[in-house]
């Protein structure tokens, strides 16, 4: 496998951006935005996705009162803005040209388990305001907190925002924009999933990195392939086999035992490190280490779970099926490095 065999693209996803189509800078750097009404979550979402926050923590979070921005350094660079939910940012007080022109994504977040009405009709306003200005912004509503609801009554609410929605967009003459529909909460790993459509939007390289899986589960018999940002836990691709929430929690929960495993035994400080220009020092440096891997089996499923660094910031995992993989260990460990060597050229850095 190289990276020629990547270069076939799968067919786009339907509104991937693949760059900032309203960036004046041009510097790839994505902005999310967080919007919706008071106390419908926004904070909690990032503190729990992008600080580790655990989501019984986010009952003591105060209301935000001024435009939280936050940069993230990963695989890729962006921005996550939080906005407090009680302005009106159509208003003409404030600067919408500064608010929207930079960003690669609105996340909207609605409380399901609240009255929902007014935040719909803010949405919609927003979204039409979008549309005339800066209409290829993509829009992703987060129907939020469905985890206190029934499962009859968190679809109804579901497609009733969703219906609710589009109609009123189609009423404004607005038909088929950019907009995406997700249930999540931030109790289970929904909105992890979630979030991972949302960051895979704005991944120029997905094509190839989705070529890549697919080259490589079919080299190696493997029924799945996730490539996974570490620390956020997103997954920013996978091979185009369908994708079940199931696979995913697997393989997130595996990421979350490599990772205590490692904090325990994987560092050992290196004793000839020098302090630079009198600054503290933060984590010891890694020595003798080479990168994580691991293969486990799952006792109830059967099933075979193979994990890999392959980057700075990124872990492949693979579910490799209920058949033994030591006969193909080899082959394996041979076309990983192969993807290995091909992701140092899609991510340089
Ligand atoms: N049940 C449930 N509660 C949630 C979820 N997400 C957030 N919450 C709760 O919702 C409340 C409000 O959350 P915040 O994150 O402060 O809301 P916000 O949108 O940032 O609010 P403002 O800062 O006022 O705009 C907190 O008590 C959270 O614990 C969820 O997925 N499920």
């Amino acid at each position: 496998m190289t990276l020629d065999d990547a270069d076939t693209p799968s067919p786009a996803p339907r509104f991937h951006t693949g760059k900032l189509p309203n960036s004046k800078t041009q510097d790839g750097k994505p902005r999310l935005l967080l919007m919706g009404q008071r106390r419908s979550g926004k904070s909690s979402i990032s503190n729990v996705v992008f600080h580790k926050l655990p989501p019984s923590e986010t009952l003591y979070l105060e209301t935000t009162t001024k435009i939280k921005k936050e940069s993230m350094h990963s695989f890729m660079d962006f921005q996550v803005w939080d906005l407090p939910g009680q302005f009106d940012y159509l208003d003409s007080a404030f600067d919408s040209a500064e608010i929207f022109s930079e960003i690669g994504a609105l996340v909207w977040v609605i409380d399901a388990q609240d009255e929902y009405l007014e935040a719909i009709t803010k949405l919609n306003a927003t979204i039409l305001k979008l549309q005339s200005t800066f209409p290829s912004i993509n829009v992703e509503v987060f129907v939020h907190k469905v985890d206190g609801l029934s499962d009859d009554y968190r679809s109804d609410t579901y497609r009733d925002i969703v219906q609710r929605v589009q109609d009123e967009l189609s009423d404004a003459g607005v038909e088929n924009a950019p907009v995406s529909f997700y249930q999540t909460s931030i109790y289970d790993h929904s909105i992890f999933e979630a979030f991972s459509k949302v960051i895979q939007k704005l991944i120029p390289e997905l094509p190839t990195l989705e070529a890549l899986l697919n080259a490589l589960c079919a080299n190696c018999r493997i029924e799945k392939a996730y490539l996974f940002d570490i620390v956020s836990k997103i997954y920013i691709a996978t091979d185009t086999s369908p994708t079940d929430i199931g696979s995913y929690e697997i393989c997130s929960d595996y990421i979350d035992v490599i990772i205590d495993i490692t904090e325990i035994y994987g560092k050992i400080p290196d004793p000839n490190e020098e302090f630079t220009n009198g600054a503290e020092q933060i984590g010891a440096k890694e020595v003798g280490n080479g990168p994580a891997e691991s293969l486990i089996t799952l006792e109830k499923k059967g099933n075979y779970l193979y994990l890999r660094e392959v980057h700075q910031y990124l872990t492949l995992i693979c579910i490799l099926g209920d058949d033994s993989p030591t006969d193909r260990k080899g082959l394996i460990d041979y076309n990983v490095s192969v993807f290995e060597h091909a992701l140092t050229q899609v991510f340089p850095r």
